[in-house]
């Protein structure tokens, strides 16, 4: 269980950060972290980690103080993590030492599976061959809280399906992923809950039987919540 109780992350006068009076996410959930740019989505994944200062606040893994789980969460973003003069072999064996729980031999198959060179050095890779080092190396590191940043940035149709996929397919019962993305429609069909960000709080709460239920498209849901403008290009193309 993931807990965020009167938490409040301002940048400064200008920035909203953050602000979410109550927030629980039961362990197993699979929640799409959700938003139009600058939303918070960043953020609050980041709060969740313990990274940055909160204003006030807390937030609780697991009845326990994001820095006592640290072992227990695995960040995934565009940034990565890898050190790039490693091959992606050399880093499964710098993480093991690092992460008693990691998984030498689920990491090499994941590495396969995305059409990884395990001997090459991660800094000769393409921007979406790091980040996929990056999503193999997070999957393998026991972790039951999985944190990822837009995982689908810069890769192309066919390795966002087989992420899907491979997803799905590794997953346990008792692991809790936040996965903030823009591609909506592809991750609605495997994301149990959506939070909805806009100006640094949630704006929505879903869970995706209930909208299915209620006839109600996630992405119609959104484009309401983000106030989002079909004719806005007109009266800005005026001024050209
Ligand atoms: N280090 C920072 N200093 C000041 N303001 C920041 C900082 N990081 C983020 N912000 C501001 O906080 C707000 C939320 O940013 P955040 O990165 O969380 O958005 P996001 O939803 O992840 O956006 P995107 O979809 O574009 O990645 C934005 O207004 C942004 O300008």
């Amino acid at each position: 269980m993931i807990q965020l109780s009167f938490v409040t992350k301002l940048y400064n006068s200008n920035n909203f950060g953050l602000v979410i009076e109550e927030l629980e996410i039961p362990t197993g959930e699979i929640v799409g972290v959700l938003g139009a740019n600058g939303s918070g989505k960043t953020t609050f994944l980041k709060s969740v980690m313990g990274l940055g200062e909160l204003k006030r606040g807390e937030v609780l893994i697991a009845g326990k103080p994001v820095m006592e789980q640290y072992h227990n969460i695995a960040f995934i973003t565009e940034e990565g993590s890898y050190l790039s003069h490693l091959t992606p072999l050399m880093y499964g064996e710098f993480l093991s030492v690092f992460f008693p729980k990691f998984n030498m031999e689920k990491y090499i198959k994941l590495l396969k599976y995305f059409d990884i060179n395990t001997k090459n050095k991660i800094r000769t890779f393409s921007k979406g061959q790091k980040s996929k080092v990056e999503i193999c190396a997070g999957f393998s590191k026991g972790a039951k809280y999985i944190l990822l940043d837009e995982p689908f940035l810069g890769k192309d149709m066919f390795t966002r399906q087989d992420f899907l996929k491979m997803m799905i397919s590794i997953l346990r019962t008792d692991e809790t992923i936040l996965i903030s993305s823009h591609f909506v429609n592809e991750i609605e069909n495997i994301i149990d809950r959506a939070l909805i960000f806009e100006r640094g709080r949630i704006q929505g709460d879903y869970y995706i039987d209930d909208l299915r239920e209620e006839g109600k498209e996630l992405s119609e849901v959104m484009k309401t919540i983000s106030g989002y403008q079909e004719n806005k290009y007109q009266n800005a193309m005026k001024l050209i």
